[in-house]
């Protein structure tokens, strides 16, 4: 599984950890920056980030802010994304099983570190439903 990173200064210290656990899991990773604290805008990582995963190139993409809130809205305008912000177990769970996001939100302003790689590990081994919800996250996307 090939995953994507990236957010801002507020998840800087956030993305170095999660990123030490993927690459020790031995998962292909990519990280869309930013590379140090200094104060940086989400957008310009996170759309790079987006485009890659709309191409085909990685399947899922962890994005971190401060609140999670400005990278989830700025994933949330590419037509091939479904970002969603998460802020306990039972929401991540469902933005994959309901949803079928390709993109997680994490506030890290909000939650501890721990907590925040524990949701990613929830995030890449939970399944879409499919059934109702295919229908319903086929009505997502406007023209
Ligand atoms: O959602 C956000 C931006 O809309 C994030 O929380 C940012 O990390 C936050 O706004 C950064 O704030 P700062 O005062 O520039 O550190």
């Amino acid at each position: 599984m090939k995953i994507a990173i990236g957010g801002d200064h507020a998840g800087f210290e956030y993305k170095k950890h999660i990123l030490h656990w993927l690459q020790e899991q031995n998962f292909e990773t990519a990280d869309f920056g930013p590379y140090s604290e200094e104060s940086f805008d989400y957008p310009d990582s996170v759309h790079p980030l987006c485009n890659a995963i709309e191409n085909g190139e990685y399947e899922f993409g962890i994005l971190i802010c401060g609140s999670g809130n400005g990278v989830c809205m700025t994933a949330n305008k590419h037509q091939g994304i479904r970002a969603g912000l998460v802020w306990d177990e039972e929401i991540v769970k469902l933005i994959r099983l309901h949803n079928n996001a390709n993109v997680i939100c994490l506030p890290a302003r909000f939650i501890e570190k721990e907590t925040a790689l524990q949701f990613v590990k929830t995030f890449i081994t939970t399944e879409f439903e499919g059934g109702r919800h295919q229908r319903r996250v086929g009505k997502i996307a406007c023209a």
